[in-house]
């Protein structure tokens, strides 16, 4: 699989161990005034891998595929809102190609995991490092576990979506034609992201929505706040959820869904 000629340009690394390939590329793209976009981090171990709302990203140690892309994109910090959820499209597209028989089993958690028959096969975080009225310089890491779920879910605590391994759906894909794949993906996707935001995305999103017409719990900060039906999201990439009482949108800050079994 060759690289797209939109990423002729692309600085690849990779490295045997690292803290954090997003905290790596944050801190480049903030001590230096003009780098040379994108660059993808790989890293076969993270010491202090990350997530969203700052908790610890724990991956099985050398069986997981670990990355970070640093790229520029001309939209504000303020035109960003819905970034992740297209970034999980991008995701989903990249994977897609490599599995077309098996399509049914990836969907999207709200705002931006990838889930494989329901349990989390890939988590995406995206920081930003600098950024101007017309410009925003950000790092989107991504984590999968390729394989040695079971291992992994007895070390972390009890939570929505246990984890899932890539080698369940590609057991025999070099993960370099993974990687490709998710980077040509992501690529296409920051192009048309650039120029129209969100609103080409929308329709896909929404088609793979995991928790579609479910009954959700959602959380904040560990409480429950809302419960309601899952809808979809709107032009912002906020969820709606149909509470019986009128709609909720929910911005992702630090909301977290549980799925209600009926
Ligand atoms: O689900 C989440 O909360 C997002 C997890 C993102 C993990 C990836 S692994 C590569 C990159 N480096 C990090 O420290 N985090 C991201």
């Amino acid at each position: 699989m060759l690289l797209s000629s939109s990423l002729q340009k692309l600085t690849i690394e990779v490295v045997d161990e690292t803290g954090s390939t997003n905290a790596d590329l944050i801190a480049r793209l903030k001590a230096m005034d003009k780098p040379r976009l994108p660059i993808v981090r790989v890293a076969y171990r993270q010491t202090a891998g990350h997530g969203r709302h700052g908790r610890p990203w724990i991956a099985a140690p050398g069986n997981a595929l670990l990355f970070s892309f640093a790229c520029e994109i001309l939209r504000s910090p303020a035109e960003l809102a819905g970034l992740s959820l297209a970034v999980s499209t991008a995701v989903l597209a990249g994977l897609r190609a490599l599995m077309p028989t098996d399509m049914h089993r990836l969907a999207l958690k709200w705002p931006n995991d990838v889930l494989l028959d329901g349990a989390k096969l890939a988590g995406i975080l995206i920081e930003m490092a600098r950024s101007s009225h017309t410009s925003s310089s950000v790092v989107i890491g991504i984590g999968f576990n390729l394989e040695g779920e079971e291992a992994l879910a007895a070390q972390l605590s009890a939570q929505a979506n246990p984890p899932a391994a890539l080698a369940r759906v590609l057991p025999q894909v070099a993960m370099t034609d993974v990687l490709a794949h998710l980077l040509n993906a992501l690529a296409a996707m920051l192009e048309r992201f650039s120029e129209h935001g969100l609103a080409p995305f929308l329709q896909a999103w929404n088609d793979n929505h995991a928790y579609a017409g479910k009954k959700v719990l959602v959380l904040e900060s560990g409480r429950e706040i809302l419960t309601g039906i899952a809808t979809g999201v709107d032009a912002y990439g906020r969820l709606l959820i149909d509470t019986g009482n009128g709609i909720q949108t929910l911005a992702s800050g630090d909301v977290s869904l549980r799925v209600h079994i009926l």
